[in-house]
C-alpha cells in the first residue's frame, strides 16, 4: 500500500521532534557537517540504513557539508512517515559520526 502524505498537523508535529530537519520546497531537508574522514562510514552507514528501510534520500556533498533531502516517490513526492521516521535515523547516524546539525 502507498504511503499517505502526512497532514500540516502530522508534519508540524513531526519537525519538532526532529530539530535538525526543515521542510524546504516540498522536502524533509537537513545538512550535516560531517568531518572529511569521517565521511566514507557516514555514508556506508547511511546507505545501508536506506537500503534496510527500503528508502532512499537525495544527497549533497559539498567539502564537509551533506545536504539530505526526503520525500516519498509514490505519493507524489510528498512527504510520509518513511521519510520522517528516516530523518530520524540519519540523525542518529550524524550524531554517531561527530556531524553537527546546519541548521538555517
Ligand atoms: C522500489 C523501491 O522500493 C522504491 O523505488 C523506493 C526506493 N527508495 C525510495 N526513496 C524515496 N525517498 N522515496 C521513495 O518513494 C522510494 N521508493
Amino acid at each position: 500500500m502507498p504511503a499517505s502524505p502526512l497532514t500540516d498537523a502530522e508534519l508540524d508535529q513531526a519537525l519538532t521532534e526532529l530539530p535538525d530537519w526543515r521542510l524546504r520546497d516540498g522536502d524533509l531537508t537537513a545538512s550535516f557537517t560531517v568531518g572529511r574522514g569521517a565521511l566514507p562510514g557516514f555514508y556506508a552507514a547511511l546507505a545501508a540504513a536506506e537500503d534496510e528501510a527500503g528508502h532512499h534520500a537525495r544527497v549533497t556533498v559539498m567539502y564537509t557539508s551533506v545536504g539530505l533531502a526526503l520525500n516519498t516517490h509514490d505519493a507524489g513526492g510528498a512527504v510520509t512517515a518513511k521519510d520522517t521516521a528516516l530523518a530520524a535515523t540519519i540523525s542518529r547516524i550524524a550524531a554517531d559520526h561527530g556531524g553537527g546539525a546546519e541548521r538555517s
